[in-house]
């Protein structure tokens, strides 16, 4: 077999799962076939989607209450052969969910694709191992600080902010999303961050690598990424879910933009945050970002202001790291995340994900520096297995950040 396997999450009114899924395993490959004559049901068999399963569960009740009956739910698996779609991403989405996507009460929840399929894709240029290489940290989990409230500064400003951060001993620093080439340009901010994380760098002989908002029109990502990774960029984020899977891709596996790419949520939730509609966000978040490319993917925590359900979040950097030949993508939970939360990182993610803060660097009562000490302390002390109550010396940055967000 040669193709992918889609798994569809559906609640059918018509309580009839063996015709639902033989509808879409034909309506989404030949059509209706059956009626033409027998030389080219033989031609199109070969294309026809495959029943490979179906599941029924027990609906729930909130969601019979929510559609005013009981649908019959389940779980249907169809495999769709190579022969049908070219080896890119928007032909896979098309053939799998395109109008089916439009179609009722359907959730694509999964898609595996066949050895020889995975293979053509490019997966993470750098991957866990090649960002900690870069940065020459193999122990524990990195500590990123993100930019705020630098919406219309100057360069001069967003240089001092980010050294304060450096300084605060994270490991990568990131514009926010909604950071756009207004007042500064992009080369701008690689070229003068450069120069701040390198005196930083002489000061501390910490190393700290910047990741920049690589923003504009679809047709100019790649020129700018050039530009941009000429001045000496280190990382770039991308607002993948504005633009499309594909451009994340073929950023990703162009040989001259050696840089990694950190994948940032915005508007994924528009496709994904439905129960009965859309994309599975392990999927869109975990799977697909990792197979395009992404090295790092940004997600919601299950604890912080913007949560995921835990399983949805473990499932997600479950996607992002487990074996299956391509390199692994650096999770990163994010969004309202505090030194406080740091044990339960650990716990739930491991050693191998970002600790991503905003707030909870910026808010700390000491600044960005006494923010990134505090992270710093708390994970030195969650991998000593030491309590961070325990840990926090009167007056430390640890101290300070618990006693403001617990
Ligand atoms: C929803 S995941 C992306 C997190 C993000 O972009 C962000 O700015 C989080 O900021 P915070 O102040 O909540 O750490
Ligand atoms: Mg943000």
């Amino acid at each position: 077999m040669s193709g992918v396997i889609a798994t569809y999450q559906v609640y059918d009114k018509n309580h009839h799962l063996e015709k639902k899924a033989e509808s879409i395993a034909l309506g989404l490959t030949v059509g209706s076939w059956t009626s033409l004559p027998q030389n080219d049901q033989i031609q199109l068999q070969k294309h026809k989607g495959k029943v490979l399963s179906i599941r029924e569960v027990e609906c729930e009740d909130n969601i019979a209450e929510y559609f005013g009956h009981r649908p019959t739910k389940g779980f249907i698996e169809i495999y769709y052969p190579s022969l049908n779609f070219s080896l890119d991403i928007p032909a896979i989405l098309t053939t799998v969910f395109g109008k089916l996507s439009l179609d009722g009460e359907i959730k694509l929840v999964d898609l595996n694709f066949t050895d020889d399929i995975l293979k053509q894709f490019p997966g993470p240029k750098f991957g866990i191992s090649g960002i900690r290489e870069k940065i020459d940290v193999y122990d524990r989990p990195l500590l990123m600080s993100i930019f705020k409230s630098v919406i219309g500064r100057d360069i001069q400003y967003i240089s001092e902010e980010l050294k304060k951060q450096a300084l605060g001993g994270v490991d990568l620093i990131k514009d926010d999303e909604i950071l756009f080439d207004t007042v500064t340009s992009l080369t701008e901010r690689v070229t003068q961050g450069k120069k701040v994380l390198q005196q930083v760098y002489e000061k501390t002989g910490h190393k700290t690598l910047y990741a920049v908002n690589l923003t504009g029109r679809t047709y100019e990502l790649k020129e700018k990424a050039k530009q941009a990774a000429e001045a000496g960029a280190d990382v770039f984020l991308l607002n993948v879910f504005s633009y499309g899977i594909d451009v994340l891709q073929s950023l990703a596996e162009d040989p001259s933009i050696q840089v990694p790419i950190m994948a940032h949520p915005a508007v994924s939730g528009a496709f994904s945050a439905s129960p009965i509609y859309g994309i599975d966000t392990g999927l869109l978040l975990g799977k697909l970002l990792r197979v395009a490319g992404a090295d790092f993917s940004l997600f919601p925590s299950p604890y912080g202001s913007v949560a995921l359900q835990k399983e949805t979040a473990l499932k997600i950097a479950e996607n992002l790291t487990v074996q299956n030949g391509l390199k692994e993508t650096f999770p990163v939970p994010s969004a309202g995340i505090h030194p406080g939360l740091v044990p339960s990182l650990i716990q739930d993610f491991g050693i191998d994900q970002v600790i991503n803060a905003g707030g909870g660097i910026h808010g700390h009562p000491d600044g960005p520096i006494g923010g990134g000490n505090a992270f710093r302390e708390a994970i030195t002390a969650t991998l000593s297995g030491i309590k961070l109550n325990e840990y926090a010396l009167p007056d430390t940055s640890l101290q300070k950040a618990l006693q403001l967000w617990g």
